[in-house]
């Protein structure tokens, strides 16, 4: 590795998402627990919540205030619908919940504003990420919640934010509030399926994070306020697993039919010897299972119509290379984030393994299913 290459933007880069995950939970929390009018409709139908805004709000004015306001960011979540004059209170609420999360960033080591933000501050904030990327220069990727589902029903969803530089992903930090510490932890919660309303504190949540080509992948458990963790955080490695053998490998696919074919992916699975049931977990959280070795596999395969957005991978993938794992389409060509917000010539689906060997039986288990299903 170029040794400290771009290590002052990975630690800005890990306290806000620190931040943001702080902001979500608080969120979270009340979403489910009151009845509160914080989640909107977009022109696509999916979701769009107070969170998602508020957290492309923070993790933009964090961004420039410590790297400089020239930074090119590439992010999920626009104005139109928050600007509009019905969505006053909506608008209100999230000014509310960033000058919140903003006066909190001494607890995280950075600095927030001398003053608090005015609603056309935010709506700036939010609008300033509306970079389309490229192959040229530098860019941050960031999807402010990722799994907004996941997150509306009181599952899993994730923060994430990545750099990419000449058309590569430098870094990639994960932040997964509902993600439990522990080793296996994802699989005993999901069976449990009440993660948030009595989280066990301090052993849920936690922020994982890379730097392309270091080799290593890290993982920081989250700081909460009412807890004696301070910054700066402890780190643990994380790595891939080494299981290699399909019929012992465990694989996860989105939870949402409509998102990825899991008949196809059931095919797929057979083909490659897998036996286990898939795990069904929302969000980039599957990226980070991978990466913590709690999972061998992660398959993809979206409808043709759909492109994928580099948002909603470029973290996660750096983050099982780097851990050890191999990601590419299911043709088994590398993912090209130099080409703007979509993965342009995606072949089929993407396919994330932890170790070379699974990823050869599954890319060969695409061929001979994509065959048979095309007889
Ligand atoms: N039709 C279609 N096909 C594939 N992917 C789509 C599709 N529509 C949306 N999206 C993107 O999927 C992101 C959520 O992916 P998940 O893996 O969390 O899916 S699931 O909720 O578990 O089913 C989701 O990310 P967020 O919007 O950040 O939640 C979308 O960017
Ligand atoms: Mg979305
Ligand atoms: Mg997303
Ligand atoms: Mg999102």
């Amino acid at each position: 590795m170029e040794n400290d290459e771009f290590s002052e933007e990975l630690n800005v880069a890990v306290r806000v998402v620190h931040m943001a995950c702080s902001l979500c939970e608080k969120v979270q929390k009340q979403l489910i627990s009151t009845n509160s009018d914080q989640v909107r409709s977009k022109d696509d139908d999916s979701l769009v919540t107070v969170a998602d805004w508020s957290v492309q709000a923070t993790v933009g004015w964090m961004l420039a205030k410590a790297l400089g306001s020239h930074i090119s960011i590439v992010a999920e979540e626009d104005t139109k619908s928050l600007s509009r004059p019905e969505s006053s209170s909506l608008l209100a609420r999230v000014v509310d919940v960033v000058n919140e999360c903003l006066a909190e960033a001494t607890r995280f080591g950075l600095q927030g504003p001398d003053n608090v933000l005015s609603a056309s501050q935010v709506l700036d904030a939010i609008s300033r990420c509306s970079s389309i990327g490229g192959h040229t220069g530098r860019h941050w990727v960031l999807d402010p919640v990722d799994g907004t589902l996941g997150f509306v029903r009181g599952d899993q969803y994730a923060v994430a934010l990545a750099m990419i530089d000449g058309g590569d992903v430098k870094i990639g930090v994960l932040g997964c509030p509902n993600y439990p510490v522990k080793d296996d932890g994802l699989k005993k919660y999901s069976q449990q399926n009440l993660i948030l309303l009595n989280k066990p504190s301090g052993e849920v949540g936690c922020v994982m994070y890379t730097r392309k080509g270091s080799r290593k992948a890290w993982m920081q458990p989250l700081i909460h306020r009412d807890e004696t963790l301070e910054w700066p955080n402890s780190a643990k490695l994380i790595r891939v697993s080494s299981i290699s053998n399909p019929a012992l490998a465990t694989f996860c696919e989105p939870v949402e039919k409509s998102n990825s074919d899991h008949s196809f992916a059931a095919g797929v699975a057979c083909n490659a010897g897998l036996r286990k049931k898939p795990l069904r977990v929302y969000s980039m959280v599957k990226y980070a299972a991978i990466a913590r070795g709690e999972a061998e596999i992660y398959m993809r395969f979206a409808s043709s119509s759909y492109k994928e957005k580099i948002w909603d991978h470029a973290a996660g993938v750096l983050l099982v290379q780097e851990a050890g794992g191999v990601v590419t389409d299911a043709g088994g060509h590398s993912l090209d984030f130099s080409k703007g917000i979509y993965l342009e010539g995606l072949d089929r689906g993407i396919i994330a393994c932890s170790g070379r060997q699974l990823h050869e039986k599954l890319i060969g288990a695409v061929y001979a299913s994509w065959e048979s299903s095309n007889l």
